[in-house]
C-alpha cells in the first residue's frame, strides 16, 4: 500500500488514497502511527470520493478513533490532491467535505508547489448540547492546578484554558489525559493550555483526543481564537504559535473561521507489513 508522510505545524499525518481500496482503517491507523514500530505519525488521513464536494476527507487518531475534522490536515490533503492531479481547485478553492461540514481550502503557491493554504474552518459551535454552560471559564480544577476551561466545537470538542504559568513548563502529559477523559465529556475532548503573550499574541500547547501532546492543532488553533477573542484577549486576528509553528486565524465574532498554515510533504513509501 503506497502512502505519503506529511506535516502541517508539525501536526503529521500518513495520507492514503483509498479511492479504490479498502482496508481496516482505524487498526491501520494505530499500527502506521507507532512511532517506533510504524511510519511514525498522529493518525491517519485518507483521500476519499464524495457526491457532495470536490473530495472526502476521512480522517483517524493514532489511537484509530476517528475524528470529525482536521485543520492541519485538510491543507496537507489539498496539497496531496491537487499536486497528484486527483482535484482540480475552482478560483474558490477545493471543497473538501468531512464529518464537520463542507470545508474550502485556497491553496498558497511557491512557484509551482503547494506550500499552504487557507481554509474556511466553518462557524464554531458554542453551545453544543452535551458540554455544560457557561461557555467561557467553566471553573475546572484538575491535579491543584486552576484551569477555567472554555469550550468551542469546530465539528470537534475543545476545552480551552488560559493560564498564567508558561506554556512550556505545564504537566501536560499528566494533565492533559485527565482532562480528555473526564467524565465531562462523553466523547472525550481536545484540551489546549494558552498564553497571552500580548493582544493578538498567543504561546499554546495541545492535548489531541485519541493522540496526545501533538506539535500542533489546527481545529484547536480556531477553538482558541474563538475563546481568546470572546474573552477579550485579541480582536479578529490572532497568531497562536504552537511547538511545531504559528496559524494565523482570523475571526469577526460571527462568521467562518480562517485559518493559514503551511503544508509540507515529507516523504513516500510502501507500507509492506
Ligand atoms: N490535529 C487536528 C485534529 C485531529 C482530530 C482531533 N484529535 C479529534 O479527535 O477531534 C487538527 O489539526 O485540527
Amino acid at each position: 500500500m503506497q502512502f505519503t508522510k506529511m506535516e502541517g505545524a508539525g501536526n503529521d499525518y500518513v495520507y492514503i488514497d483509498a479511492r479504490s481500496q479498502q482496508a481496516d482503517w482505524p487498526e491501520l491507523s494505530r499500527r502506521m502511527s507507532d512511532r517506533h514500530f510504524g511510519v511514525g505519525s498522529d493518525g491517519l488521513i485518507l483521500i476519499a470520493d464524495s457526491d457532495v464536494a470536490d473530495l472526502r476527507m476521512v480522517m483517524f487518531n493514532a489511537d484509530g478513533s476517528q475524528g470529525e475534522m482536521c485543520g492541519n490536515g485538510i491543507r496537507c490533503f489539498a496539497k496531496y490532491a491537487i499536486e497528484r492531479d486527483i482535484a482540480a481547485p475552482s478560483d474558490d478553492g477545493l471543497t473538501v467535505e468531512t464529518l464537520a461540514g463542507i470545508r474550502t481550502v485556497v491553496p498558497t503557491y511557491d512557484g509551482p508547489r503547494i506550500t499552504g493554504a487557507r481554509v474556511a474552518m466553518g462557524a464554531p459551535i458554542l453551545a453544543p448540547a452535551r458540554l455544560p454552560p457557561p461557555v467561557l471559564a467553566y471553573p475546572f480544577t484538575m491535579d491543584g492546578f486552576d484551569l477555567p476551561l472554555s469550550f468551542v466545537s469546530m465539528g470537534n470538542p475543545h476545552a480551552v484554558t488560559f493560564i498564567e504559568q508558561a506554556v512550556a513548563g505545564f504537566p501536560l502529559h499528566t494533565v492533559g489525559p485527565k482532562v480528555e477523559h473526564h467524565p465531562m465529556f462523553p466523547r472525550r475532548v481536545n484540551f489546549e493550555i494558552v498564553n497571552v503573550d500580548a493582544p493578538g499574541k498567543l504561546t499554546a500547547r495541545v492535548w489531541e483526543r485519541g493522540s496526545g501532546e501533538t506539535l500542533a492543532c489546527g481545529t484547536g488553533a480556531c477553538a482558541i481564537a474563538v475563546a481568546a477573542r470572546l474573552s477579550g484577549h485579541c480582536g479578529d486576528e490572532v497568531d497562536i504559535t504552537l511547538p511545531g509553528g504559528t496559524l494565523r486565524i482570523q475571526w469577526d465574532g460571527m462568521g467562518e473561521v480562517m485559518m493559514e498554515g503551511p503544508a509540507t510533504e515529507v516523504f513516500t513509501g510502501e507500507w509492506a507489513a
